[in-house]
């Protein structure tokens, strides 16, 4: 046996020892945590008999409170507990058939022995020994392994860095708990266990990375130095993984102070959300919160209007090109997103605290109760030295002082009388328990007609009202439609202060009559909705959520100027990482990305950039292919996979070209994921009617939340952040990919393939792939 097979034999020695420990620690965990389970579901079960309720006075009642609270917490701490051992209960399980992924031989400086490291998805330690024998990849001293090659290294550990040297750095492919591979390797991460992992075929759900994590992705994985990071990477470079296994990271690092729910993932749509789901449970952390911006802007506006969702905007930009209104939509788009708009608005802001301002009466009734001129004239004339969110507040504290007069006034009223009479028995039983429970603290005698009928005139009165309050309260008395109106209707150059205005003026009253128009439907486009969110906080102040410490923005270069400030608003605790590629920036607000605005949204936070250039999805035959499609992307690196060169085919017909497409589905059919990609939704559901009846094949639309295996058509803007084994491009000729503006979305495309990329034409291919130099693809016929 040569010293290699040697050392793998008492490698498989050594994890047949640990899976013996491993065993018996799995038996007593179990039985401890079905203990406490039992224990919880007996406390639940229990859960009044154990506490005194007593409410016959008032220090009853406290001493009743107080006794529920401490049941609740010793339930609740339980729970946490069960939570714990449960984790540790699937980690062990995990362990049992992976125990690690890699080894590591470290001699400190100033240390005789030289200690093995071994790497695995938890940590494990012997029990009777203390002794450690799997760190968890996220330990300190396991960023060894992804920052160094052999030789002089070190690593920060709680009490300073250690120096010392690396001298074997090993990994495994271990399967039920044989080792499958083993490889010595000097470079960083060997290319061995990368090569093999990017030549599996795709999976419908996202696999986590940790055993071949590269030392620029780490970079990303374990920054904490500011509150802003922002990852700029290549399509396939691992941005999103990266993000991943950072929220592992930091589930680890933080695990005393942090949860999972305390982070939020924006991410581009709801099969991504599938997509991702199962990385962090498969490294035993549980998911983070997941969340569109979409759904954010719903939850916010939905109640008062209908809110234009990014894909009909995509939609319409790719395919309305012949509608009346497209050349003004698509300036609106752009202008709409641009950091010149969020000057306009905030200037436009400050003239609001001056004046301008629009309110809705208050009426009760039909009767006014309180006019807007009564409002507005009330606003301005508390000082303008405070701030418009706050004399807002100060408003809303006059409107209720001034309803509970009119409140007084009312209950005079014939309206009430009536009322009463019309009480239903159900109302009137509610209205007496309160009667009765008055009565009780009062000491009054409740036969006493007279106080009866004035005490449910009050409550009459009252609950008519409470719709009014709830208005007021919540601030809908300030007319927000038509005052994001207003801005159409006002001179842009004064509200710019004497800017210069990006628009000509007669593209800025298209646009400015465009968006009158969809406003008086109650419509919001995608364009309008966070600028008009964006106005109307700024004037009553920000709703905030401050359980949030950590947000992540995947495709962060599909988001406005606006959509940041509005997240940096909203999560003011929150540290945020920004992953984006500007090459697959495809949205109409493209050239206008918020990633370049980013830093002067954030001029006093300290922002710390990372750039990945390497790319890991696709064969570098692809790759090489890609990166030529755009200027900006020729410096992509390729990771060494081989594979075949993509290949180009252009039809003369459709009937031709989808009998091309069905036989290459065909050909392709040993592939888990095959994905035809359209240009928009319309062209995907044409395709998928032409070829339901000839293939077995998926269409995916908007409202697809699942990644299944198979045969897809997608419009390409669905496909975002996914990949597939094979992309084929449905039609990739100069009609649909030949303008300036679907450039991105093209490379968006063929950048989602792994292991093969197709492109079909009907009549000529688009100039992109013409500049690309000949030799990087196959013409088929
Ligand atoms: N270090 C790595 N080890 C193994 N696989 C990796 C590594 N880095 C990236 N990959 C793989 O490369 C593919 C692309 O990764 P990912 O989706 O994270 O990239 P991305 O930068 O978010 O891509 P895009 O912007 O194109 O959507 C995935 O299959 C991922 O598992």
């Amino acid at each position: 046996m040569d010293s290699f097979e040697e050392a793998k034999k008492m490698e498989q020695e050594r994890i047949d020892f640990i899976l013996n420990k491993i065993k018996a620690d799995l038996i007593a965990l179990t039985e401890k945590t079905s203990t406490v389970k039992t224990d919880i579901v007996s406390m639940r079960k229990n859960f009044w008999e154990d506490v005194t309720v007593n409410l016959d006075d008032a220090v009853e009642a406290s001493e009743t409170a107080a006794s529920i609270k401490q049941q609740a917490e010793f339930l609740s701490e339980q729970e946490h507990r069960h939570k714990h051992l449960h984790r540790d209960l699937n980690n062990l399980q995990r362990l049992m058939d992976t125990p690690y992924f890699a080894r590591i031989d470290f001699l400190e400086n100033g240390e005789q022995v030289i200690e093995s490291i071994y790497l695995g998805i938890a940590s494990y330690i012997d029990r009777k020994t203390d002794e450690f024998l799997i760190y968890d990849w996220r330990a300190p001293i396991s960023s060894l392994y992804y920052d160094y090659s052999l030789g002089q290294a070190e690593f920060k550990a709680p009490g300073g860095t250690v120096k010392g040297e690396l001298t074997l750095k090993r990994q495994f492919i271990i399967k039920n708990a044989v080792i499958k591979g083993m490889f010595d390797t000097g470079i960083t991460i060997g290319d061995e266990l990368l090569q093999e992992v990017l030549g599996n075929q795709s999976n419908t759900q996202m696999k986590s990375i940790v055993a071949t994590i590269q030392q620029e992705q780490n970079q990303v994985i374990r920054n904490e130095k500011g509150k802003l990071l922002i990852v700029q990477g290549a399509a396939g470079s691992g941005k999103t993984s990266a993000a991943l296994q950072r929220v592992a990271y930091l589930l680890y690092k933080y695990r005393e102070t942090l949860e999972a729910e305390e982070i939020l993932l924006f991410s581009p749509n709801l099969m991504f959300n599938s997509y991702i789901r199962n990385v962090l449970p498969e490294l035993g952390e549980e998911n983070m919160q997941q969340t569109t911006f979409q759904q954010y802007l719903e939850h916010f506006l939905a109640k008062d209007f209908e809110v234009e969702d990014p894909f009909t905007q995509m939609e319409y930009i790719l395919t309305a090109t012949s509608d009346d209104n497209y050349d003004i939509r698509r300036y609106s788009a752009k202008f709409k997103s641009s950091f010149q708009y969020m000057t306009l608005i905030n200037h436009y802001l400050k003239h609001l605290s001056e004046e301008g301002l629009v309110f809705h009466d208050i009426i009760f009734r039909e009767e006014l109760l309180i006019s807007s001129e009564q409002i507005k004239s009330h606003f301005y004339s508390i000082s303008k030295t405070i701030s418009t969110p706050n004399r807002i507040k100060l408003v809303t504290d006059w409107l209720l002082g001034e309803i509970k007069k009119i409140e007084k006034r009312e209950r005079k009223k014939a309206w009430v009388d009536e009322e009463i009479q019309y009480l239903s028995k159900e109302e009137y039983q509610f209205y007496y328990e309160k009667l009765s429970k008055q009565k009780r603290f009062t000491q009054d005698t409740f036969d006493d007609y007279e106080r009866e009928q004035e005490m449910l005139r009050k409550y009459v009165v009252k609950r008519h009202l409470s719709p009014v309050r709830k208005l007021i309260k919540s601030q809908a008395f300030l007319n927000m439609k038509k005052m994001y109106e207003q801005i159409f209707e006002l001179d842009p150059k004064t509200l710019l202060g004497g800017e210069t205005l990006n628009l000509s003026m007669d593209i800025w009253e298209g646009v400015s009559s465009f968006t009158l128009k969809v406003l008086k439907r109650d419509r919001l486009l995608y364009e309008d909705a966070t600028p008009f969110l964006y106005l109307k906080e700024k004037i009553i102040g920000f709703q905030v959520n401050t359980s949030v410490k950590y947000v992540f923005i995947d495709e962060a270069q599909d988001y406005s100027a606006f959509q940041y400030a509005f997240i940096n608003h909203l999560f003011p605790n929150a540290r945020l990482t920004i992953l984006g590629d500007m090459n697959q920036a495809i949205y109409a607000h493209n050239s206008q990305s918020g990633i370049d605005a980013l830093k002067e949204l954030f001029p006093d936070v300290r922002a710390e950039t990372i750039i990945l250039t390497k790319s890991y999805r696709s064969t570098k035959p692809i790759i090489e292919f890609t990166r030529e499609l755009l200027e900006s992307a020729k410096s992509i690196i390729p990771f060494n996979r081989d594979g075949i060169k993509p290949i180009v085919i252009e039809k003369d017909n459709q009937e031709d070209l989808l009998r091309g497409i069905i036989e290459k589905v065909k050909y392709f059919q040993q592939y888990k994921t095959v994905a035809i990609i359209c240009q928009s939704a319309q062209e995907a559901e044409v395709v998928h009617k032409k070829l339901q009846s000839q293939l077995e094949v998926q269409l995916v639309d908007k409202r697809s939340n699942e990644y299944n295996e198979g045969n897809v058509i997608i419009p390409a803007y669905l496909a975002k952040g996914i990949e597939f084994d094979v992309v084929i491009i449905y039609d990739g000729s100069d009609e649909v990919y030949g303008s300036e503006q679907v450039k991105n979305l093209f490379y968006t495309a063929c950048t989602r393939a792994m292991h093969e990329l197709v492109i079909f034409s009907k009549g000529n291919i688009s100039s992109l792939v013409e500049n690309v130099p000949n030799h990087l693809y196959t013409k088929e016929s």
